[in-house]
């Protein structure tokens, strides 16, 4: 059930989950399997029930910043993007990020898993093992207008019979297929990819989405359905937020997690709880080392200035923050229909709304992009002369492109009054800057102080760079020929690579990828957060599971690797203790 009442807890848990999203309710779920496992998810934020803006696809990127039910970090200046600072969201409600995110879902590259096991040593964490935990996490969806979908997308590497659904877009239009036409064009740059998510990660395809028809597939929707959270060993308790992880005694020889605190703000009352097997920490890329170094494992150096007693030194606690840097071109588009249209005339907006409400149908059942492309810088570029491929492999991209009918409205470039466009959004996909997740406070609810890096590292502006022109040159093909009208008023003037390079610092987003800050490392290097069974190093009885123990970001977007990742450690827990 789910529980807004501390006081009304059992005493008898067997696990206890910090987090309630995307990682943390699949534990949840999977644990409680077993009817004789007893589990308490605790979750700091709010209820998804009833969010419009949550559930609607379209409204994705209206789902933060600055809601209710979003944590709202803002990092710090970021030195290599001209001093600014930008808004970091996080879900603060059940679901985590999953309930706020673009829905995008993508697995990743062979490359990408088969490095993290050879860098554990843990062959368990390669493709081949991996890819059966994607199939049983997803259920395989309709479209919401239910078109033939032969040819977009290879069946025999989707599941259909998980919680999580993950769909093709609803509404496809005339973008898709100037999109598509492109590929038939320039195949050699930008080949078809029949399925985005075989793990051959190169070209470009439909965009899967974890959209159940016509609404978000959270993993609160997905994880805790009605048919889940009836489970009677299964108790989430919401608008709580643990504040320490308790170790108040020891098991072989090393601090042991033996139950954790939490209340629901300054001055309230503090609860305790006890699980007698583990603690599992998914409170995600910043949550996580934040309450970490709260409870004492972190850099000594670092906890002591905030007077936080030592339990486990560990420097690596909160570093390694790697992130992709993100950026927007626009194009004027020959058109009158682009979703421009809905901040052009607001009765448009409301038409579709009703169309949407009463028939689950339009262009709100989607997410950002009807497509995605990974492409490749090619290996005799410049850019490799001066530094070295950061990608996992010849299947994972360098850059990546998503396309929007109208003007790109997540990045922080405001819209123009009039006018109607064509959005790509580039990703730059294996990035060289790194940043942290530092404490300034022992007071847990004052955030960390957050800052990505980003465009630190040199490589990552002339990747972007290499994205820009490879965007301009993909808009230039035929198939776009009377619909791009050229440039739009913000990417006209940067042309030379010098007026490009101020264009990307001054432009650069987070896409909100923060990965990495409990790294996993193998069990046998005294390295790494957390060792390739997601043990916490230097204590016992604790878990982390969630985005922050990759130790690479992927080339990609990191929801649909963080389902694969919990379905996997749930075995893995699993099979600790049977
Ligand atoms: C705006 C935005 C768009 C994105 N778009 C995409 C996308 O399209 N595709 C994609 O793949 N990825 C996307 N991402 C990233 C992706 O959603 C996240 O990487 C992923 O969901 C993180 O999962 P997690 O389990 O690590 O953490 P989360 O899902 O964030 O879960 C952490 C949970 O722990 C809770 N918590 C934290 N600390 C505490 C505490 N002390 N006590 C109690 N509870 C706590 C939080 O409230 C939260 O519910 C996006 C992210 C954002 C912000």
């Amino acid at each position: 059930v789910i529980l807004t009442d501390a006081t009304t807890i059992a005493k008898d848990y067997d696990f206890v989950v910090i987090g309630a999203g995307t990682a943390g309710n699949v534990i949840a779920n999977r644990l409680t399997e077993n009817p004789n496992w007893k589990v308490l998810v605790v979750e700091a934020g709010i209820s998804n029930e009833g969010l419009y803006l949550v559930s609607t696809p379209f409204f994705g990127p209206q789902a933060s910043p600055n809601k209710a039910w979003t944590w709202n970090y803002t990092t710090v200046p970021q030195t290599a993007c001209l001093n600014r600072t930008m808004n970091y969201q996080r879900g603060k409600l059940l679901g985590g990020t999953s309930s706020i995110n673009y829905m995008i879902y993508t697995r990743g590259s062979h490359d990408y898993w088969d490095n993290i096991a050879n860098y554990t040593g843990n062959p368990t964490w390669n493709w081949t093992n991996i890819e059966p935990y994607y199939i049983k996490a997803e259920n395989w969806t309709e479209p919401a207008d239910h078109h033939n979908t032969t040819g977009q997308f290879d069946p025999s590497v989707h599941g259909f019979s998980g919680p999580l659904s993950v769909s093709l877009p609803g509404s496809p239009n005339e973008l898709s297929t100037r999109i598509f036409n492109t590929t038939l064009e320039l195949p050699d740059t930008y080949p078809f990819l029949e399925d985005v998510g075989a793990g051959n990660g190169i070209g470009l395809g439909w965009m899967q989405a974890t959209i159940d028809v016509d609404v978000r597939a959270s993993s609160a929707q997905a994880y805790l359905a009605p048919k889940f959270i009836a489970r009677p060993n299964l108790d989430v308790l919401i608008e709580q937020q643990v504040t320490k992880i308790l170790f108040t005694k020891n098991s072989k020889g090393l601090p042991h997690a033996s139950g954790i605190e939490f209340s629901a703000g300054p001055n309230q009352r503090k609860f305790t709880v006890s699980p007698s097997k583990e603690v599992i920490l998914s409170g995600g890329s910043i949550g996580s080392p934040h309450l970490l170094m709260l409870s004492g494992v972190g850099d000594a150096g670092e906890l002591l200035e905030q007077n936080i007693d030592i339990v486990f030194n560990n420097p690596q606690v909160g570093k390694n923050l790697v992130d992709h840097p993100a950026l927007a071109n626009h194009w004027i588009a020959n058109s009158t229909q682009t979703l421009d249209i809905y901040r052009e005339n607001a009765t448009d907006l409301t038409l579709a709304e009703q169309q949407y409400n009463t028939t689950g149908t339009g262009t709100l059942v989607d997410n950002v992009s009807p497509a995605i492309g990974f492409f490749r810088i090619p290996a005799n570029e410049s850019l490799f002369e001066q530094f070295t491929d950061l990608t996992s492999g010849p299947n994972a991209g360098h850059y990546e492109f998503l396309w929007r009918d109208g003007w790109g409205s997540f990045l922080p470039v405001p819209a123009p009054t009039v006018g109607f466009f064509t959005t790509i959004t580039q990703v730059m996909l294996a990035p060289a800057s790194r940043g942290s997740v530092t404490l300034v406070s022992p007071d847990p609810f004052t955030f960390p102080k957050v800052d990505p890096g980003f465009l630190t590292n040199e490589y990552d502006v002339q990747t972007a760079r290499y994205a820009i022109k490879s965007a301009r040159a993909f808009m230039n093909a035929t198939a776009w020929d009377g619909y791009n009208l050229g440039l739009a008023f913000d990417d006209a003037a940067f042309q030379t690579d010098e007026e490009l390079d101020l264009f990307i610092r001054n432009n650069t987003a987070p896409i909100y990828h923060p990965t990495g800050t409990n790294r996993m490392e193998s069990s046998a290097k005294d390295d790494g957060v957390v060792d390739s069974f997601l043990q916490v190093k230097g204590v016992t009885g604790l878990r982390v599971v969630d985005t922050s123990v990759f130790p690479f970001i992927i080339e990609g977007h990191p929801e649909a690797p963080t389902y694969a990742l919990a379905e996997r450690a749930a075995d893995v827990i699993k099979s600790a203790w049977q």
